[in-house]
């Protein structure tokens, strides 16, 4: 389980985050919804270690984590994919694929990069295909596979559906769904797109300026139409 207790985040004499408090049990699936700017990237990064100057509780299983180095916490089972992708350009999607296998996390076995492909249908046909030759959505659709090839407990996604084409988001979603359930995989997605978040997941948070504005199951969320629009219109 993961657990923030209190968690501020700062980055230099910014305070971005404020009193944040979350449990995500194993295997359950919460979107951090919220515009731009409100925090969401920052809440991904602190849980990783990877960026912002960190206040407050981290546990992972009960031990404090707070101290320890992004590559630590990838080896107990925390993965994130960030905004930015990050697949190697000159690389294949099978390449990209292969040097996630030397990222070994506690306990688990990787799984192959043809488990993966498989597990992807988009990207299986790409596979030979260059990073730099890819689009925005295939690039993500691999930065995601890239992630999940290690097995982690709990993959932190950030804004995968940026700037996607509607087919590509669908296949998304899909295949995020298909992989939890196989897997019990924990997944905290950072989104924009509601819909996308809702299928994806079973609870949803909302952030406004960097504190909760609301933390509740998506039906208590649809049953207030106001969160939606205090929170989520610009
Ligand atoms: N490296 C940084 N240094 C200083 N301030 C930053 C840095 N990264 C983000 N911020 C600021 O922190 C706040 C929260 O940004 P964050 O990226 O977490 O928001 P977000 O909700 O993920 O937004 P988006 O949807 O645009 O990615 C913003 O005011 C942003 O300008």
């Amino acid at each position: 389980m993961l657990e923030l207790t209190n968690l501020d985040a700062f980055y230099g004499q910014s305070h971005i985050l404020h009193d944040i408090s979350l449990r995500l049990e194993d295997g359950a699936g919460v979107a951090i919804v919220g515009l731009n700017g409100m925090g969401k990237s920052t809440l991904l990064k602190s849980i990783m270690g990877a960026g912002p100057t960190v206040r407050g509780g981290v546990r992972f299983d009960g031990k404090d984590i707070a101290s320890l180095l992004p590559h630590q916490r990838a080896r107990l089972g925390l993965a994130l994919v960030p905004e930015d992708r990050r697949i190697y350009p000159h690389l294949t999607v099978a390449e990209n694929l292969a040097l996630a296998g030397y990222a070994r996390i506690e306990g688990r076995t990787p799984y192959s990069v043809e488990e993966v492909l498989e597990f992807f249908p988009l990207l299986k046909k790409l596979a030979g295909r260059k990073g730099f030759q890819l689009s925005g959505g295939e690039q993500q659709l691999a930065a995601v596979a890239r992630a999940v090839l290690a097995r982690p407990r709990f993959l932190l996604l950030d804004e995968p559906t940026e700037g996607l084409a509607p087919l590509i988001v669908d296949a998304m979603g899909d295949e995020i769904q298909a992989i939890r359930r196989r897997e019990k995989m924990a997944l905290l997605l950072a989104e924009q797109n509601v819909d996308f978040a809702r299928a994806c997941t079973e609870h949803v948070m909302v952030l406004n300026v960097g504190r909760i504005a609301f933390s509740g199951t998506w039906a208590e969320f649809d049953a207030d139409p106001t969160i939606r629009d205090r929170h989520l219109s610009l």
